[in-house]
């Protein structure tokens, strides 16, 4: 089985390992010093469950690879729509397209029946772009339940969890479906095909709408916010509104506010990508996570007054973000900064 992951970054890298450590023949795609450690060294990836080294192939050109039985896309959300003329050089006429991303995917109504069938949800698909880059037919969805960080370049910390749930948009359990979990599982990763993924992607949402915006906005950890009083309550609310918008969309995920919230306290110090992010003078990857979820709820008519006002504050976070000169400013303090952390 031939797999290329593009965006070969925290999560992807660690998929390649163990896809690899399984048996595939996989190639990742990266850039950067990354890069350059990934073709040195391979991939080292240190985890509780114990340390390995994968040596996969690694270019930063899906021309060297060619076509490919499944790409696994690392990359973040609002890369998507850019991402055709990569993506182009992997596709074989069965080739399938495994986005292992969080929040709501652009091909969330494909597959559906009733009045909401192939419905686009402006934010995450906005004019179609992540369509075209992204055929619809071509998407396997993946709920990713691990938590992983780039430590250095080319070394990949697991910080918990080893689960990719699996699933076809259109609710068939697909050979390729079970193609893939088989790879996954013999690179000790689990991957339950389910026959409806939504459930899963909205549990999983559940923490990332509420955790990874406020982990920016604040610079605090899941227990941080879980432990302050007026934060919980926040959670708790973003989360009782999420989950009127999946009851409205007819989803409803098996998992209580509390429980969730329980979970997320447990997970401990745990920084998220989105926090990453920012530490980084990055942009966040806001729409899928929470942007999208306004726009669902005001289609179906939920009141979600706390999104709202997190999703305001938090995309203004972002405007300053993507404003090239303020990431520069915040890239140049975080580098400063590390030697201070490292002594
Ligand atoms: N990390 C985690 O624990 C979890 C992440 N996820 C999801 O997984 C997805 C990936 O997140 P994560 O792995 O954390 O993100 P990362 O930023 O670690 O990985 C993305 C990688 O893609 C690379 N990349 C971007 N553009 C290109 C390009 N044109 N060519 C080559 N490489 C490129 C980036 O390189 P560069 O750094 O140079 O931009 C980076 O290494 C997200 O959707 C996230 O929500 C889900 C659950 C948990
Ligand atoms: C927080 C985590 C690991 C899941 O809870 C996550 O999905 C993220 O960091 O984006």
């Amino acid at each position: 089985m031939r797999i290329a992951i593009l965006g070969a970054g925290a999560i992807g890298a660690y998929a390649g390992a163990a896809l690899h450590r399984g048996g595939a023949d996989v190639h990742l795609i990266a850039r950067g010093p990354h890069l350059e450690a990934l073709r040195a060294d391979g991939v080292r990836v240190l985890s509780d469950r114990g340390d390995f080294t994968a040596r996969p192939n690694a270019t930063n050109d899906p021309r060297e690879i060619g076509p490919v039985d499944f790409v696994f896309l690392g990359l973040k959300a609002q890369h998507y729509a850019a991402c055709g003329p990569m993506l182009r050089p992997l596709m074989g006429p069965h080739t399938a397209v495994v986005a292992a991303q969080n929040g709501i995917p652009w091909w969330y109504f494909h597959g559906l029946a009733g009045p909401l069938a192939d419905h686009r949800v402006h934010t995450v698909d906005p004019g179609g772009s992540v369509s075209r880059a992204i055929p619809v037919e071509r998407a396997i969805g993946c709920v990713v339940y691990a938590a992983t960080e780039i430590e250095a370049p080319g070394v990949i910390r697991h910080l918990e969890g080893t689960r990719f749930s699996i699933g076809e948009p259109d609710r068939t359990i697909s050979r390729r479906c079970t193609d893939l979990s088989e790879a996954m599982v013999a690179g000790g990763l689990k991957c339950p095909v389910e026959r409806d993924l939504r459930e899963d992607i909205w549990v999983k949402l559940m923490g990332n709408i509420t955790f990874n915006p406020l982990s920016a906005l604040t610079r605090s950890t899941m227990a941080q916010i879980c432990r302050d009083r007026s934060s919980r309550e926040l959670a708790r609310s973003m989360m009782n509104e999420t989950l009127d918008v999946a009851a409205r969309l007819g989803v409803d995920p098996t998992i209580s506010v509390e429980r969730r919230l329980a979970g997320a306290e447990r997970a401990g110090d745990h920084r998220t990508s989105t926090l990453h992010d920012v530490e980084r003078g990055r942009p966040m990857e806001l729409d899928v996570i929470l942007t999208a979820v306004v726009e669902l709820a005001d289609m179906v008519g939920a009141a979600v007054p706390t999104l709202r006002t997190v999703d305001s504050v938090a995309r203004l976070l972002n405007a300053r973000l993507t404003d090239g000169s303020v990431a520069e400013r915040m890239t140049a303090a975080a580098a400063a900064a590390a030697p201070a952390r490292a002594a």
